[in-house]
Formats: C-alpha cells, sequence, structure tokens
C-alpha cells in the first residue's frame, strides 16, 4: 500500500497531471461516442482549431463576418454540423429552425453558459440575470419582469427621445448620463476604449476558454474588463445608494417607483420568493446598463446607415412620419399604427443582430429534433441529433437571419418591404424559424431579451424623432467601405480609418415644402 507520507512534491505533481489527463481523456471518449458524429470544415490548426478564422482576428477568412462562414459550412455541410475548437475540442452549430427552437426553449436548464463565460460574467457582472441558471434564474427574472411590461415602458416612452445610454439611464435608475449634452459618462469611456485592445488580447481570450488561468493574464482585454466591471459597480452603486435614502424620506428629486431601479428596491425588500440580495440588485443594474446601452446604440447606428445607402427607402419612411409635424407618435402608434416604421426595424434588426452568436454547454445528454434530415459522417440519414454532457452547442443568430437558404436570394439585401402586407415576402421556412418575428437578434426561449420591448420603443422614437427632422446622408456617399470593430459587440465603422466614428451628414428637413401625398 502507499503511504502519502514518502511521496515527493514530484509524485504528488505526476498524479494530479494524470488523474487530469485521464479525467479529460474519459471525458472526450464519452463526448465523442454518446453524440452523433457530424460533417464539418477540416481543422486548420490543432491549437485554434477554426476559431482564429471565426473571429476577426483572421480577417482574410471571415472578413470579420462569422455569420458568412457559418452560412458557408451549412451550405457545404448541412444545416447542422460539427467545428473543430482549440486544442481538438468540438462544437455543435446548429441552423436548422426546429433544432434552433429546441434548443433555446431549453436554454438555463439543459443548455448552460459554458465555465468560461460563467467567470466571464461574474467577473464583469456579477452574479445577476445573465449568470444565474435554472431555478435561480427563474426567480431573478420576475423580480425584474414588471419594470418591462407594456404598461411600464408605455410611460416611459416620452423620456425615449434620448438616444441610448441617456434614456436606459433617465427612463431605468432616474438618472441622466448626459451623453446627448456631450458628456462623456465613464461607462462610455471604457465601452470605447475596447476597440484600441491588441489582436493578441483576443488570442489570449480564446485559449482562455480550454485554459482557464489565461483568463488571469493582465491583457489589455482584460484589463479593461476589470475597469469596466470597476465603473459600472461605481455608477450602480451611487445610483442604488441614492434611490435608496430617496425611498426612505419618502419620495425624492425622481420619481423612479416606476422604473426598474424602483423594481430593484422593491426586490430588495420583498419577504417572498421574489427578493433579491444587495449583491444581485447591484448585478442587475450593471447588467441593464450594459445590455441596454451598446445594443441599441449599434442598432440605432446600422438603420441610419441603411437609409442613407437607400435613399429611397429614407423618404418613404419620413413620408410615413410627416403627420407628426407638432407632436410625438404615441405609444400606441409606435408599437402598431406605423408600418413602415415597424418593417425597417425589424430588418435593421434582421441583417445587423448585435449579439452574432449564442454559445452554450450541454448540462445533460440531449435529442435535438430536426426540421430537414441530414446525413451523418456514416452515411446515416437522421432526423434528430444526439449531444453528450458536457457538449458545446451553438447557434449563429447573423448566420441564420441573414440566410439564403431560409430567406431566400435577397437575404442580405436591406428590404423593409419583405414585412409589409402580413410579413407577405417572408418565405416558408423563415416563417419556420421562431424568435421576434421570425429573427433570432433577441434569442428565443428563457432568456429571451428582457428589454426587447423597452428596446424596440426606443428604437422607433428615436429614429422617428431623427427622420422627422433630418435627411441622413453617410458623409463620403454610398461608396463607403464599412468595416466592423469589436468593441463588447462589433460595431459600424468606416473601413480604414482610426477609431470607429461613423461620420454622416444631416440636412435640416423643410417639412413645408414637402407634400406628403
Ligand atoms: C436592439 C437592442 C437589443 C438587442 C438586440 C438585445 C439582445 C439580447 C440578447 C441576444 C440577449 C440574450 C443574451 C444571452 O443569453 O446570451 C439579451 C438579454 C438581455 N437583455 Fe437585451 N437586447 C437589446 C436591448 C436591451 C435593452 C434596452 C435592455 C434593458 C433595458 C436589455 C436587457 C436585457 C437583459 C436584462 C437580458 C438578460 C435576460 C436573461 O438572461 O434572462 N436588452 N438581449
Amino acid at each position: 500500500m502507499i503511504s502519502f507520507s514518502t511521496l515527493s512534491y514530484l509524485d504528488v505533481f505526476l498524479l494530479v497531471v494524470g488523474s487530469w489527463t485521464l479525467y479529460k481523456f474519459t471525458q472526450a471518449v464519452r463526448l465523442r461516442v454518446k453524440t452523433t458524429k457530424l460533417k464539418g470544415p477540416p481543422s486548420s490548426s490543432w491549437i485554434f482549431g477554426v476559431t482564429k478564422e471565426l473571429s476577426n482576428v483572421t480577417k482574410e477568412v471571415s472578413k470579420g463576418d462569422s455569420g458568412a462562414l457559418y452560412e458557408q459550412w451549412a451550405k457545404e455541410y448541412g444545416p447542422v454540423y460539427q467545428i473543430p475548437t482549440p486544442l481538438g475540442g468540438r462544437r455543435t452549430i446548429l441552423t436548422d429552425p426546429k433544432a434552433v427552437a429546441h434548443f433555446y426553449s431549453k436554454e438555463t436548464f439543459t443548455y448552460v453558459q459554458s465555465n468560461f463565460s460563467k467567470r466571464l460574467i461574474e467577473s464583469l457582472l456579477g452574479r445577476g440575470l445573465l449568470w444565474s441558471e435554472g431555478e435561480s434564474h427563474r426567480r431573478q427574472r420576475k423580480t425584474l419582469t414588471p419594470a418591462f411590461s407594456n404598461a411600464a415602458i408605455r410611460s416611459l416612452t416620452p423620456v425615449m427621445n434620448c438616444v441610448s445610454l441617456d434614456s436606459i439611464g433617465i427612463a431605468g435608475f432616474g438618472h441622466d448620463f448626459g451623453a446627448l449634452q456631450g458628456k462623456r459618462s465613464s461607462v462610455e469611456e471604457v465601452l470605447d476604449s475596447f476597440g484600441t485592445a491588441p489582436p493578441m488580447s483576443m488570442v489570449v481570450m480564446l485559449l482562455g476558454q480550454v485554459i482557464p488561468i489565461l483568463q488571469k493574464l493582465p491583457t489589455t482585454r482584460g484589463n479593461l474588463m476589470r475597469k469596466l466591471h470597476d465603473t459600472m459597480g461605481g455608477v450602480s452603486e451611487q445610483l442604488l445608494e441614492r434611490s435608496r435614502k430617496e425611498k426612505a424620506l419618502g419620495g425624492g428629486v425622481t420619481d423612479t417607483s416606476r422604473s426598474i431601479i424602483g423594481s430593484l428596491l422593491r426586490a430588495e425588500n420583498a419577504d417572498s420568493e421574489l427578493r433579491l440580495t444587495p449583491e444581485e440588485a447591484l448585478a442587475q443594474m450593471k447588467v441593464l446598463i450594459l445590455a441596454g446601452y451598446e445594443t441599441t446604440s449599434i442598432s440605432l447606428t446600422w438603420a441610419l446607415i441603411e437609409l442613407s445607402l437607400h435613399p429611397e427607402k429614407q423618404d418613404k419612411l419620413y413620408l410615413e412620419l410627416a403627420e407628426f409635424t407638432n407632436k410625438d407618435p404615441t405609444y400606441d402608434q409606435l408599437t402598431s399604427g406605423l408600418p413602415y416604421l415597424d418593417s425597417v426595424t425589424r430588418e435593421v434588426l434582421r441583417l445587423h443582430p448585435p449579439l452574432a452568436q449564442s454559445g452554450r454547454v450541454a448540462k445533460y445528454d440531449d435529442i435535438i429534433p430536426l426540421s430537414t434530415p441530414i446525413t451523418t459522417t456514416s452515411g446515416k440519414q437522421v432526423d434528430h441529433i444526439a449531444v453528450a454532457q458536457g457538449s458545446a452547442v451553438f447557434v449563429s443568430i447573423r448566420a441564420i437571419n441573414r440566410s439564403e437558404e431560409i430567406w431566400g436570394p435577397d437575404a442580405k439585401e436591406f428590404k423593409p418591404e419583405r414585412w409589409l402586407d402580413n410579413e407577405s415576402g417572408l418565405t416558408p421556412k423563415a416563417k419556420e424559424v421562431q424568435g421576434y418575428h421570425h429573427i433570432l437578434s433577441f434569442v428565443d426561449g428563457p432568456r429571451t431579451c428582457l428589454g426587447r420591448a423597452f428596446a424596440i420603443a426606443e428604437f422607433k422614437s428615436v429614429l422617428s424623432v431623427l427622420i422627422r427632422n433630418y435627411a441622413f446622408s453617410l458623409r463620403d456617399g454610398p461608396e463607403t467601405k464599412i468595416d466592423r470593430v469589436t468593441t463588447l459587440l462589433p460595431r459600424p465603422k468606416v473601413a480604414g480609418e482610426p477609431g470607429y466614428a461613423m461620420p454622416m451628414r444631416l440636412i435640416l428637413r423643410e417639412r413645408e415644402t414637402m407634400d406628403p401625398y
């Protein structure tokens, strides 16, 4: 029998490494045996698999557009396939509508964040809604849902004429970030700095998915993440503290009762299952600042770009909005009374989803049904695939939203008209996709964007103010080359210019000279 006291450090080290290797090996064998073997692209590197091609580190291959590559692979290997990932790993990619709907419906219970993502989310935002899974996620979501009801958003519509960071600040927290007065908020400054992180930071991040210790390296991106965490934490703590004091004094300078912060404070004091701990309330604030800011501002930028590139569609939108000369549209008009504004909104969100993909890990073995049968590597036709516990499963939101197979040959074109007349321009295949009007930009299932109705009301409200007052065009005309730069999410910018500005020309509309009919 081995006496542990006689083991040297080297023995202990070898024992640990040996056990870890054995564990990883059995896990890999189990994954291979229990997961359906699917076709897919060959690996270009054992270290990275094909993930470097997918990230914008190697722009020659993906041109910074992972969706295009995922779509190309779906054409070559079928709507469900596998790709090689770092250090010999595999990832199952779903583009089949039935498979995607199944995947999202099982989010937070069967499909969960990878350990890598959980660590990242926790270090940035804390243990809030985005971090939590299963029952804990259900409880946290319930506490926030009232703040996003139609009634709550209806009452906030007037403040949405301020763009993005300002409107989430005023509507959500009764705090004016002042971005529209040219004030650079600390949160905005840190977010902007992400665009300057060197590509090496991204390489370390790719490998950090399999070698956790790399996540601790002091890369530029890692340092910015820590700075963003501290900055958002500082702002959130101040806002919570101020609102707690105001509430204790029976009111305050700003009415936060119906706002998000009001819901958080009520949940902090609730003694039912809907209680949030102060740490959770703080994490929620950070989630909302982050989720609400970049997503909506990026979408609005894309809207102005598309409308600049298609002046005839911009005029069509203007004509629909021209009746609102001296008054803003009401919440009801914004939600259902302006069909072209609605179509433009959907088309922008379809073509330019701010979040390009959802990646999760199977917590349990699962069977995923398919709408179109596929042929496995062994030549067998199947209408479902098996996924073993521990497998990585991904949905490319961008590939599905823009797929020619799903949306038809004009999938890449900006065509708001496809949504008019009861979605008459949609293919039957597109109608199979679930989500917000068959678009996956807000995903689907238990993790569907909680702020969706808020985001859409804000998007429409801001866009309608801008289009009613100005005619937009790109500074360098319709030939302007547009690139995307990743801050936390990819943002549009003029190709070849430093930074990530999207300069535009604005001409004040002279309403009285334009005849809408
Ligand atoms: C165009 C704008 C927006 C888009 C495209 C968008 C998209 C998304 C997506 C794709 C997710 C799922 C993330 C994941 O599971 O990995 C998400 C979650 C979330 N979004 Fe949005 N979002 C937008 C605006 C907003 C706004 C304005 C708010 C809040 C004011 C918000 C609040 C949230 C929250 C709280 C979650 C977490 C939901 C959960 O985990 O249960 N979003 N959003």
